[in-house]
């Protein structure tokens, strides 16, 4: 079953074309990368599924469905940036996303939570920038939704961190859903990603399935970014 269906999607911001003739399908159970240097275009895309901003170009379906109220219900979004209000405690964020979303599922929350070591009781301003990564991913996985979508989820987050979050990526992923991470450490990401979308200057420069394309190019997808940057 497809869970993204995305047919020659563009963005122009004015004059800016940051997107181009972006084509994608994500069956159910995989975990995708969308791969590529700042400014290539990642968040903008994942923004047009999520419904922050609309394409200039093209179709997108989520489960069948185009953007829209009901995709909102079944996408899950990690943002780049914090949506977490300072006087929170991480309870209190608990209880606006169990307000918020009908699919948030507070066992899987508590046990993400006590995985990563963080208690209901702290205060949001008392969290440093990697334990309040581990909090908006603990909020975001523990949603049964179709999609999940991960922005640099390991953003500002240290080694030992950003092991724990891909084991509880790993923990929390259920395979009746779809997942799209981005990310620039590529060697962390590896093996995890079944398929990968390099994405240059707002065009799908190469896309594949990760075994596939490491035995086809007896590389790591490490080296194959290199060699699709040239960096
Ligand atoms: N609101 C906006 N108005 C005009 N241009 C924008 C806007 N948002 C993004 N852009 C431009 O779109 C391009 C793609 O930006 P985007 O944030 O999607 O890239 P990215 O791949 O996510 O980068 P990064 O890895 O740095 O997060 C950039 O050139 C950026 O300047």
């Amino acid at each position: 079953m497809k869970i993204l269906e995305v047919e020659s999607v563009g963005k122009k911001y004015f004059k800016k074309q940051v997107l181009l003739g972006i084509n994608l399908v994500i069956e159910q159970g995989k975990i995708v990368g969308l791969l590529g240097p700042n400014g290539s275009g990642k968040t903008t895309f994942l923004k047009i599924l999520v419904g922050l901003i609309r394409p200039t170009a093209g179709s997108i379906k989520i489960c069948e469905n185009e953007i829209g109220y009901k995709t909102k219900e079944l996408v899950a979004y990690l943002p780049d940036s914090e949506f977490l209000y300072s006087w929170m405690k991480i309870k209190d964020a608990k209880d606006v996303y169990i307000r918020f979303y009908k699919d948030f599922n507070s066992k899987r929350f508590d046990d993400l939570l006590e995985f990563m070591k963080l208690t209901s009781d702290m205060k949001v301003t008392s969290l440093s920038k990697g334990m309040k990564e581990k909090l908006a991913l603990a909020l975001t996985l523990a949603r049964d939704a179709k999609l999940i979508i991960l922005d640099e989820p390991l953003n500002g987050v240290d080694p030992v961190a950003r092991e724990q979050i891909l084991v509880s990526i790993l923990k929390a992923f259920n395979f009746e859903s779809s997942m799209i991470i981005t990310s620039h450490l590529i060697n962390e990401m590896e093996s995890m990603l079944d398929e990968v979308y390099f994405l240059k200057e707002g065009k799908v420069e190469l896309h594949g399935n990760a075994e596939e394309l490491r035995n086809e190019k007896k590389m790591t997808l490490d080296e194959i970014y290199r060699e699709v940057f040239a960096c």
